[in-house]
C-alpha cells in the first residue's frame, strides 16, 4: 500500500440557471441575468439595471444557461468525482437553491432514463459502466437512502418510513445513522429500484413556487468497495469509496411560497438548517481554524465530511432567471460563493475494517471448501449460523422468512421427499432449493437459529444443495471487471461443470421464485391493510356504542339486557334466549324461594311480607319479558302466567286495603311495543 499525501482541494462550485417556466412566461417576467459561459461568470444588474458600473460579477468554477442539458451538467460536474468514488475517494454532489429554481430536477432529472435524466440515474450508469469494464477487479454496491424531515432522520427504505433515526458518532469523530438499511444492489435495475422506492416515500407538497416541492433533505448514499487486481503490486487491497448525492429542500419566503399550516412549519424548519448550513460554510471559508458550528443541526452533521473533511465536494446552486426572484438569486450567488473557499482533503479509503467485500470472499471461500467437503461425502460442520452480520439490510428479508417457513413446513410434511431425489435430480433439486430466497446471505444477516429445522442433522445431499445456493448468491453479488483470469470463484466453478450449472439455475429460478414471492408479499400486505383498516372501524363503531349504552341505559337495565341474551355459535351473533326459557328460570326461581310458603300451598291468604317480596320480584319478571320482542305471544302468555299465579293467589281488595297497591293490567302486545 502507498502511503498517501493528502492534498487540500477546495470545494467545486458551478452555478446552474433554468429556463423562464411557462408561468413566468405567461406573467411576462423580465431576465436581466447575464451568464458568461465561457469566462465561468453570472452577473446581476446593479441599483439601476442599466447601470452595469454597480452590477454584482460572481465567479465559479462552472456556470451553466437555461440552455445547458443534462448531460453537459453531468459530465462537467458529477462524472469526476464518480470516477474518484470507484478509486475509493468519498465523494459528494448537493445542489442549493431558492424553492422551484430547479435542485430536484438537476439531481433526478424529469425521468428515469431518457435525455432529461438527472445526475443520479447517470451516477448509476457510470458506476456500473465502468465496474463492467473494469480489468480483474471485483466490487461490492451498497446503498441507503433517508430524508431529513422537520429536524427527523427518516430511512426512506424502511417499512416504516416515519420511524425516526438517530445521529452517532464513531470514536474516530465520522457520523453514522444507527439503524438506517443498506442494499446490495448488482445493476442498474436494482439501483433503480431502490430509487424509485425511496422517492415515493419522500415528503413533497405543492406551494405557490413548485407544486412539486420536495419538503426535505434527502441523502442517496452509494458505497462502492473495489478490490485491486491480483497482478497489481497493491493486490487484495480493498478500496471504499461513499458517493453522497444530496438533494436539499430550497430556501423559500413565506410571503411566495404561500405556506400556512405544516406546509410554513416545513418551511421553518428548512430555513433554519439551510441558514446553520450558511453557517458553517462562513465558518470554513474563513479560513481560520476556529470553530465550525457543524452542532448546530442535523443537515450539517450529515455533511460534515463533506464541508471541511475528506471528501471530494462539488455543489450545485441554481437559480431562477426571473427578475422578480433577484433578491433570492443573489443571496444563493452570495452563499455559493462563500462555498468556494472551503479547502476538504480527500483520500482513498484502503482497507477498513467494516469492508463487507473482504466478509464476503472469505464466505465464499467457506463455502467452497464445504461443498468440497460435502461432495465427498463427509457431512462437515455446519455451515448454518456462521455468516457475520453488518447491519447490511435485505429487500427480500421478509420474503425469506415466510419462504423458510414453508420449506420447514413441507419439510416436517414430506421428510423423505428429498433424500428421494435420485441422482440425476440433483440439480433440479438444487434448483428448487436456490429458488428460496436467500437475502440472510446476500445483506450479510446471520441466518436466525429459529428458523432451522430441528429435526436430524440435513443430510449430505441436502447440506450440497444449500452451500450450493448460498454460493451462487455470494457470487452473484460481487461484480466482476471484465476479463476476470484470476483463481477466484469463476475459475473453481469452471472445473466443476455440474456447480456451474447449479448455480446458472439457481440464479434464475431465483429470480423468478423472487418476483412470485414479492408480488405476493404484496397482496398478502394489501389485504392485511384493508382488514386492519376494518377491523379499527369496527371498533370506533363499537365504541361509539359501548357510549351510548353507558350514558343512555341504567346499570340495572343493563344486567339484565345481557342476562336475556345469549351468544349463539352457529349463527355466530348474540340472540334473546327464548321466552320459554326466561320463563322456566322464574318458575325455578320461584320453586327454589322458600319465602312464600303460602302461595306455595296455594293459600289464598298470602302474609304482607310474602306480597312485598312478592311485587318486585313480579316487577323484574315483567321487564325481563318486555326485552323480548321476538314472538309477542309467547311473551305475553309467559307474563300473563306470572301474574295469574299472583292473582289466584292474592285477593285485590285485600293487597289494596292493606298496601294501596294496584294489581296490573293484564298485558297487552300494543302496550308491550310501546314499552
Ligand atoms: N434546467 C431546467 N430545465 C427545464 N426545466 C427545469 C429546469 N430546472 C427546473 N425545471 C423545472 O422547474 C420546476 C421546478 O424544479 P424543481 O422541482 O427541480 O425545483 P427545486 O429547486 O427542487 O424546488 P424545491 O426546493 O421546492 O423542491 C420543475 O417542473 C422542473 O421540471
Amino acid at each position: 500500500m502507498v502511503e498517501q499525501k493528502q492534498r487540500s482541494e477546495a470545494v467545486r462550485v458551478v452555478v446552474r440557471c433554468r429556463p423562464l417556466n411557462s408561468k413566468e412566461r405567461f406573467e411576462d417576467r423580465t431576465t436581466s441575468l447575464k451568464i458568461d459561459q465561457a469566462g465561468c461568470q453570472i452577473s446581476l444588474p446593479g441599483g439601476s439595471q442599466t447601470d452595469t458600473a454597480l452590477s454584482k460579477v460572481f465567479t465559479f468554477d462552472s456556470v451553466f444557461g437555461p440552455d445547458c442539458g443534462q448531460e453537459d451538467l453531468f459530465r462537467s460536474t458529477a462524472e469526476p468525482i464518480v470516477e474518484a468514488v470507484l478509486q475509493g475517494f468519498n465523494g459528494t454532489i448537493f445542489t442549493y437553491g431558492q424553492t422551484g429554481a430547479g435542485k430536484t430536477f438537476t439531481m433526478e432529472g424529469d425521468s428515469i432514463a431518457g435525455p432529461d435524466r438527472g445526475i443520479v440515474p447517470r451516477c448509476f450508469e457510470q458506476i456500473f459502466d465502468s465496474i463492467k469494464h473494469s480489468e480483474n477487479q471485483e466490487f461490492l454496491v451498497r446503498v441507503s437512502f433517508l430524508e431529513l424531515y422537520n429536524e427527523e432522520l427518516r430511512d426512506l427504505l424502511a417499512r416504516n418510513v416515519k420511524g425516526k433515526l438517530q445521529l452517532r458518532e464513531k470514536s474516530s469523530g465520522d457520523v453514522y445513522i444507527k439503524g438506517l438499511h443498506t442494499f446490495v444492489v448488482n445493476s442498474i435495475d436494482d439501483i433503480s429500484r431502490v430509487l424509485q422506492v425511496g422517492k415515493k416515500s419522500r415528503t413533497v407538497g405543492k406551494t405557490l413556487m413548485n407544486e412539486d416541492s420536495s419538503r426535505s433533505h434527502s441523502i442517496f448514499t452509494l458505497t462502492v468497495e473495489g478490490m485491486t487486481p491480483k497482478n497489481d503490486k497493491d493486490a487484495g487491497h480493498i478500496h471504499v469509496g461513499t458517493l453522497n448525492l444530496v438533494d436539499l429542500a430550497g430556501s423559500e419566503r413565506q410571503s411566495k411560497s404561500g405556506t400556512t399550516g405544516d406546509r410554513f412549519k416545513e418551511a421553518t424548519n428548512i430555513n433554519l438548517s439551510l441558514s446553520a448550513l450558511g453557517n458553517v460554510i462562513s465558518a470554513l471559508s474563513d479560513g481560520r481554524d476556529g470553530h465550525v458550528p457543524y452542532r448546530e443541526s442535523k443537515l450539517t452533521r450529515l455533511l460534515q465530511s463533506s464541508l471541511g473533511g475528506n471528501t471530494k465536494t462539488v455543489m450545485i446552486a441554481t437559480v431562477g432567471p426571473a427578475d422578480y426572484n433577484m433578491e433570492e438569486t443573489l443571496s444563493t450567488l452570495r452563499y455559493a460563493s462563500r462555498a468556494k473557499n472551503i479547502q476538504n482533503k480527500p483520500k482513498i479509503n484502503e482497507d477498513p475494517k467494516d469492508a463487507v467485500l473482504r466478509d464476503y470472499q472469505e464466505q465464499i471461500a467457506r463455502l467452497k471448501a464445504q461443498l468440497e467437503e460435502a461432495k465427498s461425502g463427509k457431512p462437515g460442520p455446519s455451515i448454518l449460523g456462521e455468516l457475520p452480520s453488518h447491519g447490511v439490510q435485505s429487500i427480500e428479508e421478509i420474503v425469506e422468512q415466510e419462504v423458510r417457513r414453508r420449506l420447514q413446513e413441507q419439510a416436517r410434511q414430506a421428510p423423505l421427499q428429498l433424500s428421494a431425489t435420485s441422482a440425476g435430480d440433483a440439480t433440479a433439486a438444487a434448483a428448487d432449493q436456490a429458488a428460496m430466497p436467500a437475502s440472510a446471505e446476500a445483506h450479510d444477516l446471520p441466518r436466525p437459529a429459529e428458523t432451522l429445522p430441528t429435526t436430524a442433522a440435513p443430510d449430505a445431499n441436502e447440506s450440497r444443495v444449500e452451500l450450493s445456493r448460498r454460493l451462487a448468491v455470494l457470487e452473484k453479488k460481487l461484480l466482476r471487471g471484465q476479463s476476470h483470469s484470476i483463481s477466484g470463484p469463476a475459475a473453481a466453478t469452471e472445473q466443476d461443470g455440474s456447480s456451474s450449472l447449479d448455480s446458472q439455475l439457481s440464479s434464475q429460478r431465483y429470480e423468478a421464485t423472487l418476483r412470485q414471492l414479492e408480488a405476493a408479499q404484496s397482496a398478502r400486505e394489501t389485504e392485511e391493510r384493508q382488514l386492519q383498516d376494518r377491523v379499527a372501524a369496527l371498533r370506533d363503531e363499537l365504541k361509539f356504542k359501548e357510549d351510548i349504552i353507558t350514558r343512555l341505559v341504567p346499570a340495572g337495565h343493563r344486567a339484565r339486557m345481557m342476562a336475556s341474551l345469549s351468544w349463539d355459535e352457529g349463527q355466530r351473533k348474540w340472540v334473546q334466549r327464548s321466552p320459554g326459557t326466561c320463563l322456566e328460570a322464574v318458575q325455578a326461581r320461584r320453586k327454589a324461594r322458600p319465602l312464600l310458603p303460602n302461595l306455595a300451598s296455594g293459600s289464598l291468604h298470602p302474609s304482607s311480607s310474602e306480597i312485598d317480596a312478592l311485587l318486585p320480584d313480579l316487577q323484574l319478571e315483567r321487564e325481563t319479558l318486555q326485552h323480548h320482542q321476538g314472538n309477542l305471544q309467547e311473551i305475553q302468555a309467559a307474563l300473563e302466567a306470572v301474574f295469574k299465579i299472583a292473582q289466584d293467589s292474592i285477593s285485590s281488595q285485600r293487597i289494596a286495603a292493606h298496601h294501596g297497591w294496584k294489581p296490573p293490567q293484564p298485558f297487552s302486545s300494543q302496550a308491550l311495543q310501546l314499552a
